[in-house]
């Protein structure tokens, strides 16, 4: 395990040679309905009872899962490699269809959850989609950890709320520690942004 706590970059995208369990087989189910439940939440107006409810319930979890709680090398959310978005809610699924040592294709769905107004995605989802989709395949196919130095996105036109999106991401070069990636999100054949990138490889010892 490098110094950073995450994992070390190997395997390519669909197939991550480093097993990680935790949470068992109902995990990935779980996290799709924390998903749904966001886009659930995002998208209702409660009357007062439900409120009340969802505080009720909302607070009994949180003190449930207080014991359960691990330190940062045994977390769950976020390592889980097998399952689409690696079993995070943060940024949105990306589903990987295609992937190779050098790129990767596949779609997302922006939720509700992720609206910024006028059915156009937030502003800074995007950039988020991006670091995520850009960020591991920086670390993919036997490469070290890298962190973005910098991560540079142009909105084309409006990215739709609700909508599959196709998104491609792929190296442009590799120069020593230097990995330059690019990266594309459309709506059919309209482009919705488009990104480049820096992701430095880690020296020893960088957190
Ligand atoms: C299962 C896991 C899946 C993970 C998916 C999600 C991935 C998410 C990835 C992230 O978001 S990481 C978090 C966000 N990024 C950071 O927090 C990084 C904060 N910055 C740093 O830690 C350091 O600045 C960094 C390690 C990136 C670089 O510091 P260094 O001291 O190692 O590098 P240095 O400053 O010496 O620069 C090395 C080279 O890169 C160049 N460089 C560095 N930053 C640059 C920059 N911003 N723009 C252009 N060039 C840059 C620099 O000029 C130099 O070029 P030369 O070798 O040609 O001289």
């Amino acid at each position: 395990m490098p110094r950073t706590g995450l994992p070390s970059g190997s395997g390519t995208w669909l197939d991550p040679d480093i097993p990680v369990t935790g949470g068992g087989p109902g995990y990935g189910a779980v996290v799709e309905s924390l998903r749904d439940l966001l886009d659930g939440f995002a998208a209702a107006s409660p009357d007062e009872e439900t409120v009340r409810a969802l505080a009720d319930a909302f607070a009994a979890w949180s003190k449930r899962l207080e014991r359960h709680r691990v330190g940062e090398r045994q977390q769950v959310f976020g390592r889980r490699r097998d399952l689409h978005g690696r079993g995070q809610v943060m940024a949105p699924k990306f589903a990987a269809e295609e992937s190779d040592e050098r790129s990767v294709k596949g779609t997302v769905t922006f939720g509700r959850y992720f609206l910024g107004g006028n059915g156009a995605v937030h502003g800074g989802a995007i950039p988020l989609l991006f670091d995520e989709v850009m960020g591991r395949l920086s670390n993919t196919a036997g490469r070290s950890q890298s962190r973005t130095a910098f991560l540079h996105t142009d909105f084309r036109s409006v990215t739709p709320v609700g909508v599959p999106l196709s998104v491609r991401a792929w190296f442009e070069s590799e120069e020593g520690r230097k990995r330059f990636i690019r990266a594309e999100i459309r709506d059919g054949d309209t482009l919705c942004a488009e990104s480049h990138g820096l992701f430095l490889a880690l020296l020893p010892g960088q957190p």
